[in-house]
């Protein structure tokens, strides 16, 4: 039973409970978020000394351990994961991942179903979080500076090599920003160049509106269900960097459509928007 409104995190509401164990939305807002902060700091602080342990340094092998870690984050907030297409990801060699981002809250969903020997590319902010950004920095992510494209293009067009070479799967969120409409933003090109100049496939993955159990603009934070999904992989063999907007586009329509069937959305919605 979703936890009603007003709530501690991770404890649903009894029908009897009185006003005394209800709290405004902005609280249980902020306590439920703070909550996820604190858990993500603690235990980020945790993890990068058991990955200096097991594994010495940065590596896309630490993200074992993060993914073991945050995967038991959804039990203290009452998320449920119903996830589909899992054999997407079984693709010879490496991939580009791309999904859509909605919050801070994504980092549950990507490791729910994140793949062996996979990295993100983050924004270079990230580094700055404290032990946030140290276990980001330890499991191997990307960095780029959104601000200045020249330098974001040098740092992905390495990226395609290094991840050939170390068969390493890169996950990219093309939206450049979280965005919980329950819609999508236009795609930034650069995981389709990176893709294209790798040769390798592009995987959607497509998670359902969180729009139902959080909004922060109507400091709505209460349990619910995600629905994930992975779609088949697209392949760019053969095409060259003339067909990054085709692609592009074409990943994004499949994404939205995905979006709205997950997050039961009427489809005569996407006409009018
Ligand atoms: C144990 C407990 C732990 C608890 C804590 C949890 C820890 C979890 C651990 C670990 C997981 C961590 C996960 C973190 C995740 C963070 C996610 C974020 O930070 S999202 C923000 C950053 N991501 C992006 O921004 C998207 C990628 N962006 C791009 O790819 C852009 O394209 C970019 C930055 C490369 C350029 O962006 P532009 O704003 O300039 O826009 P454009 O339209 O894409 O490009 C402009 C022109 O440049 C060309 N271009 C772009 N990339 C190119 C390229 N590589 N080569 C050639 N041309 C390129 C395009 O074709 C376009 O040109 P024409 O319009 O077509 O003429
Ligand atoms: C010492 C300083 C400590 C600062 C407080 C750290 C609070 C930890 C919060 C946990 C965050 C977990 C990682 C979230 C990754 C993420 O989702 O970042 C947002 C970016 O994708 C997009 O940023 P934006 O362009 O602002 O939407």
């Amino acid at each position: 039973m979703p936890a009603a409104q007003g709530t501690f995190p991770g404890r649903p509401a009894r029908p009897a409970e009185g006003a005394a164990g209800r709290l405004s939305p902005t609280v249980n807002f902020a306590l439920r978020i703070g909550f996820y902060c604190v858990l993500c700091l603690v235990c980020s602080a945790l993890a990068a000394v058991a990955c200096l342990l097991v594994n010495g340094g940065r590596t896309v092998k630490n993200m074992r351990i993060i993914r073991a870690v945050v995967r038991t984050f959804k039990y203290f907030f009452g998320l449920r994961f119903e996830v589909k297409g899992l054999e997407n990801f079984k693709v010879e060699g490496p991939a580009i991942i791309v999904s859509n981002h909605q919050s801070v809250l994504d980092m549950m969903g990507l490791m729910e179903v994140l793949p062996d020997n996979c990295v993100q590319v983050g924004k270079k902010e990230l580094m700055y979080m404290g032990s946030v950004g140290l276990i980001i920095y330890l499991g191997g992510v990307i960095f780029i500076n959104r601000k200045s494209t020249s330098s974001a293009k040098m740092v992905m067009s390495e990226v395609a090599k290094t991840m050939v070479a170390e068969n390493v799967k890169v996950w990219v969120y093309p939206e450049g920003t979280r965005n919980c409409t329950g819609d999508l933003l236009p795609f930034k090109k650069g995981a389709f160049h990176l893709a294209i100049q790798a040769q390798v496939p592009v995987i959607p993955v497509v998670y359902s509106s969180f729009t139902s159990f959080y909004n922060p603009k109507t400091k709505l934070f209460t349990s619910g269900k995600i629905k994930v999904e992975v779609l088949p992989p697209i392949e760019t063999k053969g095409l060259t960097p003339d067909d990054v907007t085709d692609l592009t586009d074409r990943c994004f329509s499949t994404m939205r459509e995905t979006l709205f069937r997950l997050s039961g959305r009427p489809s005569q919605a996407k006409d009018s928007s």
